[in-house]
């Protein structure tokens, strides 16, 4: 079994982190949960601060951007200033966004994380098995995604339900049929991917209640990524990495998330 724990699994010391948008809700928690685990923040910005003081201990070495897509090109160039790697949890990047994001990841690693919670990477691994074993059906499912956020979520759909939709069509089996959402209740949020047979449906919910999990993600992706070598990766991709021993040939440590 994998543990998951942030911690530093190269040399070099441990990560210092920067969190972008730390006044918002994920971006307090992600502060929140590197305190309860003894990881180091060093520098913080918010929509009316941002400081631009640059030396020593107080850069650095992994930004955690939970602000909003528009703000990615300034943290962009606060990264490439500083040379740390950025993880990007924004769920509305569009592609001016991801064309930032591809330039920096020539010089560090950079992940655009759609979804931070270990769990949400299982609903993607189960969506993926189904669309690969779909071809063996006796009939093809007719896919669909229904996602609830909070009122206060502002873009949809989620980026969630657009990278589920994304695993089903990559593996070949076909387009997903329709996306909806709406914005009502609890925190956080729920996606369920259905597969629609003649007379059965099967439907793969996750429903998150509290945004623990996507910050203990993010340190997660953080620790692994800090002084890793220059690359952009989705969040499920280093998810994968870090959770699937022979997905590649990396050396990898302990990685942990508890
Ligand atoms: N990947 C994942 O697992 C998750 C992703 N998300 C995504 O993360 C993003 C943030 O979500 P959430 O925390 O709920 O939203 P919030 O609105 O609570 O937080 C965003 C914060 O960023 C601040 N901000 C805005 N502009 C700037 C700027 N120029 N510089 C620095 N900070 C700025 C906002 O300030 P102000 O309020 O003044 O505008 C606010 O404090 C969303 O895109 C959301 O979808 C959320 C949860 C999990
Ligand atoms: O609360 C949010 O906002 C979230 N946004 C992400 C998304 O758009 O997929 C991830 C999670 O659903 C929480």
């Amino acid at each position: 079994m994998v543990t998951i724990t942030p911690q530093d699994h190269r040399s070099g010391g441990p990560p210092r982190l920067g969190v972008v948008g730390a006044a918002g809700r994920l971006g307090a928690r992600v502060v929140q949960e590197c305190d309860r685990h003894g990881l180091a923040v060093v520098w913080t910005a918010t929509r009316t601060s941002w400081p631009t003081r640059q030396d020593g201990d107080a850069v650095p070495t992994v930004v955690v951007d939970a602000s909003r897509g528009d703000v990615l090109p300034r943290t962009a160039d606060y990264c490439r200033s500083v040379g740390a790697a950025l993880l990007v949890c924004a769920s509305d990047i569009g592609p001016a966004q991801r064309r930032a994001a591809a330039d920096l990841s020539t010089e560090v690693p950079v992940v655009l994380a759609a979804n931070l919670s270990i769990v949400n990477w299982l609903q993607h691994q189960l969506v993926r098995t189904a669309a690969a074993l779909s071809a063996r059906l006796p009939e093809v499912p007719e896919t669909s995604v229904l996602e609830r956020h909070t009122t206060a979520k502002r873009d949809r759909p989620s980026a969630t339900a657009r990278s589920l939709a994304g695993v089903w069509e990559t593996a070949g089996a076909g387009r997903t049929h329709e996306i909806a959402s709406y914005r009502a209740g609890l925190p956080v949020s729920e996606h369920r991917f259905a597969l629609g047979f003649a007379h059965e449906t099967l439907t793969i919910i996750h429903d998150v209640r509290d945004l623990g999990p996507a910050a203990l993600g993010a340190l997660t992706a953080a620790t692994w990524i800090h002084r890793g070598a220059p690359r952009l990766w989705t969040g499920t991709e280093l998810f994968d990495e870090i959770l699937l021993p022979d997905s590649s040939a990396t050396p990898r440590g302990s990685a942990s998330v508890t």
